[in-house]
């Protein structure tokens, strides 16, 4: 008789191939299941070799060669198709048994499909998986949320195959229902903020200097060594480094400069725009990829009047200023995702601790970089800092970064290099020390065209003026 799975896997593409494999490799009988069979076969035909496997044909084939209480992984397609995968394994499964959904599912449906299972007497995790194949297979970080008995009996399995740093998993329990993945989306969103901000400052080495692809390869190598260490700038380097085979040109200009998107990054904004919360740095990045991808808009605006061609320089001054203005900017995307988190978890009641998002994000996921290390310490030294702006370690670099930040944001608009990340940035920052905003007027505004009423700097209550009458003011 065939020896019953300590976990099971559905859904095999290159995200559930690997995380199964990454759970034999660990030392789990691990069952797998896929709607096409083939995956299935492909899976134990060319990895079977690396641990226990237990291949399924059927849903029930694979429910039933799993040890109860069973735990199962979902990798599928987000939305329906996962809705149909639990539709099809909830019959099958009984009381105590969970399934991990291990997709980058929308928050609001796995708080929906946690409180529908657990009415089942099953437990539902939602757990954000980040690392791409790679990181499925050698490590990924980990964000499950759910409640604390579903974490105490998979946690452990899932921190065994994540990514470490300095001897610690980068997994925790999140918080309950959906904030995994609500953390996980924002994850994302701060991913879209990042790699725009690094498109931009690679647009504008391009365009303002002399510098070509391989020169500006090894301007982000360099920046890979020092404070802005991260994966998405040492894998800049490696793409910004690679020549066409074909042509022989470099390969960012045979690509398409119109950038995809699956979702992750709209959910961002989306729910920031529920909360009332300023995520501006993420929206710019979701709507940059939105503005590449409108050929027939850019190419009937392509003879619109620019400012004249500038002189191209390749100091390095402007490099040094365009590294300080990405690290301020990237400071800032940070900040504004992990505000966004924080609001979330004080609306929904997650009790999400900040500094641990900092920490499991360190290794594994493609926002891993050396400045985790500087919010993990932030949120250790005041777990309610209002934003990680005003952490004395972010304070310092942003004060470092003010002529150099604003300084290319000037010289960007000048040249008419579009800067939507950057200069966001720095327009949030700017919103946020002012000691008075334009508000006011708008509060003034909206009294005047729909007696909205306003309130007074020097006393409590609502107001409206009679504009349209004596101009007297009265409570309203
Ligand atoms: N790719 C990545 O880098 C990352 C992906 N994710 C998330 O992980 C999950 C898996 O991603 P990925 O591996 O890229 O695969 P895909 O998102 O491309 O999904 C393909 C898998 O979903 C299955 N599937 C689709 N529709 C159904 C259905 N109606 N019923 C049953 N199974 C279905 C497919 O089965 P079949 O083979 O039969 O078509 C296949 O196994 C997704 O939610 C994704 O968003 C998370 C982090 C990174
Ligand atoms: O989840 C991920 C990494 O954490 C995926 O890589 C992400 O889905 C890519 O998103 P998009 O296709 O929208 O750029």
């Amino acid at each position: 008789m065939t020896e019953l799975a300590q976990i099971g896997v559905t859904g095999l593409a290159v995200m559930g191939r690997n995380l199964a494999r990454n759970l034999a490799r660990h030392g789990h009988v691990v069952a797998v299941h896929n709607r096409t069979e083939n995956r299935t076969k492909e899976l134990i035909e060319e990895f079977g070799h690396e641990g226990a496997f237990v291949p399924a044909q059927t849903v029930s084939e694979f429910v039933s060669s799993i040890a109860r209480p069973r735990k199962i992984i979902l990798m599928v397609k987000a939305g329906d198709p996962t809705d149909r995968v639990i539709d099809e394994l909830t019959p099958l499964l009984e009381p105590g048994d969970m399934i991990v959904d291990g997709g980058n599912a929308n928050f609001a449906e796995t708080i929906r499909r946690e409180e529908a299972l657990r009415e089942k007497g099953l437990y539902f995790v939602g757990a954000g998986i980040s690392g791409g194949e790679e990181g499925a297979l050698h490590g990924p970080s980990i964000m499950p949320g759910g409640s604390a008995e579903a974490y105490a009996q998979i946690g452990p399995i899932l921190e065994g195959i994540a990514a470490r740093v300095d001897g610690r998993p980068c997994c925790t329990h999140v918080g309950p229902d959906g904030a995994g993945h609500f953390v996980k989306t924002v994850h994302n969103g701060i991913e879209y903020a990042d790699m725009q901000l690094i498109a931009e400052a690679y647009d504008l080495l391009r365009k303002a200097t002399n510098l070509v692809p391989d020169d500006i390869a090894e301007v982000f190598a360099g920046w890979n060594e020092g404070r802005l260490a991260s994966y998405l700038v040492e894998i800049t380097a490696e793409v910004l480094g690679q020549v066409d085979a074909e042509t022989g040109r470099p390969f960012v200009d045979v690509v398409m400069d119109r950038a995809e998107q699956k979702g992750t990054g709209r959910w961002t904004v989306q729910a920031a725009l529920d909360l009332g919360t300023p995520v501006p740095g993420i929206a710019e990045a979701v709507f940059a990829r939105a503005l590449s991808g409108q050929s027939e808009l850019r190419a009937a605006a392509r003879e619109l009047p620019g400012p004249p061609p500038g002189a191209r320089e390749a100091s390095r001054a402007l490099i040094d200023d365009i590294e300080k203005a990405l690290y301020a900017s990237k400071i800032v995307a940070y900040a504004q995702g992990f505000h966004q988190i924080a609001t979330a978890s004080a609306e929904f009641g997650w009790k999400i601790d900040m500094g641990a998002m900092a920490r499991i994000w360190r290794g594994g996921c493609i926002i891993r970089a050396r400045f985790l290390d500087r919010i993990w310490s932030a949120y250790n030294a005041n777990p309610e800092l209002p934003t990680l702006l005003t952490d004395e370690y972010f304070l310092e670099a942003l004060a470092d970064a003010q002529k150099a930040w604003r300084r290319v944001v000037s010289t960007a608009t000048w040249l008419g290099i579009p800067v939507p990340g950057f200069s966001s940035a720095l327009a949030y920052y700017d919103g946020l020390r002012a000691q008075r905003l334009p508000a006011a007027l708008i509060q003034g505004q909206r009294d005047y065209f729909g007696a909205h009423g306003y309130r007074r700097v020097d006393r409590a209550g609502t107001y409206h003026t009679a504009w349209s009458g004596d101009r007297g003011e009265s409570p309203s």
